[in-house]
């Protein structure tokens, strides 16, 4: 398993991060056997494994729930869970008691939590209580409905001028690394330079110090949308699709189960059963 100090290292050596998410068994590990440097079990979870509109409904059972499924599958990576809607933000009591369970209940090995200098005393809090906070600004889901939509982040000099500030308070706060989200390349290859820790990017251009893809979106499992920044290496929705119904056709036809698929009793068992006579 990596360690902070890796991250670290890779930054200074110009080695790339790679961070997907993951939320279950299966997922967790295959992203443990693609050698994924970090499994983050993002809240994105609401609307690609629960099918909800926004990650707003997801609750702190859920991402427990999740972050231990993917742990269970993901043993020996180093995992970050996204700390749900409004369950940081309120007090720092709140933001120490809910990150403690993410850690605890769920096995992670530390929290990722949207926002920029207003919640830099949380971070503080939390890296002084020994868990790694990774931030995350830019386009921040949590907060889609006050940024209009799902948009792109820091287009005016005065935006991107905002994001630098916030990137620097949380990396001051200690923040061990940062989520780019949605924002131009030419402003995440400033804040990826001007800070010491790493930066991870989606939909954050090449120059940032990592990459974190949606599991789904990664294989062409999630096809509801499909944003600009992903790249589907995979179309495994489609692949399913056709496997599924290939299934359902065999059932139909009577071909599938054959007999390579079936269990069978040896004749004498069978005639103690029908006697005499079989019909
Ligand atoms: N499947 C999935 N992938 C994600 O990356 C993701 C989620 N779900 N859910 C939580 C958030 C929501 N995210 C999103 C969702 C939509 C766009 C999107 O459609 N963006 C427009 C940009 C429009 C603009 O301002 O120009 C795009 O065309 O990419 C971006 C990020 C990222 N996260
Ligand atoms: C897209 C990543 C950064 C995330 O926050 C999530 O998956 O919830
Ligand atoms: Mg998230």
């Amino acid at each position: 398993m990596k360690t902070l100090n890796d991250f670290l290292q890779m930054k200074k050596n110009g080695e790339k991060i790679v961070m997907l998410t993951a939320y279950d068994y299966p997922s967790g590990r295959l992203a443990e056997e693609s050698g994924i440097d970090v499994v983050l079990v993002g809240d994105s979870l609401g609307m690609v494994v629960l099918g909800y509109d926004s990650t707003v409904p997801v609750t702190m059972a859920d991402m427990i729930h999740h972050t231990r499924a993917a742990r269970r599958g993901a043993k020996n990576t180093f995992m970050l869970t996204d700390m749900p809607y409004l369950t940081y933000q309120i007090s720092m009591a709140q933001a120490m008691e809910n990150a403690a369970r993410l850690v605890q209940e769920g096995g992670c090995e530390g929290v990722k939590i949207e926002g920029g200098e207003e919640i830099a005393p949380q971070v503080r809090a939390l890296v002084n209580a020994g868990i790694p906070v990774c931030g995350h600004i830019g386009l921040t889901p949590q907060s889609a409905t006050s940024l209009s939509g799902y948009k792109v982040q820091g287009r005016t000099a005065e935006a991107a001028r905002k994001l630098l500030h916030d990137a620097l308070a949380l990396e001051a706060a200690g923040a061990f690394m940062i989520v780019l989200e949605c924002i131009p390349a030419q402003v995440a290859e400033l804040i990826s330079k001007r800070l010491s820790i790493p930066t991870i990017g989606i939909g954050g251009g090449a120059a940032c110090d990592g990459q974190v893809l949606v599991f789904h979106d990664t294989l062409g499992l999630f096809e509801r949308f499909v944003p600009k920044f992903v790249k589907q290496f995979e179309t495994l929705g489609a692949k399913a699709r056709d496997a599924l119904g290939a299934y359902a056709a065999e059932v139909r036809a009577g071909a599938f189960p054959d007999e390579a698929h079936s269990f069978s009793m040896n004749e004498e068992q069978l005639k103690q059963i029908y006697g005499d006579g079989r019909d």
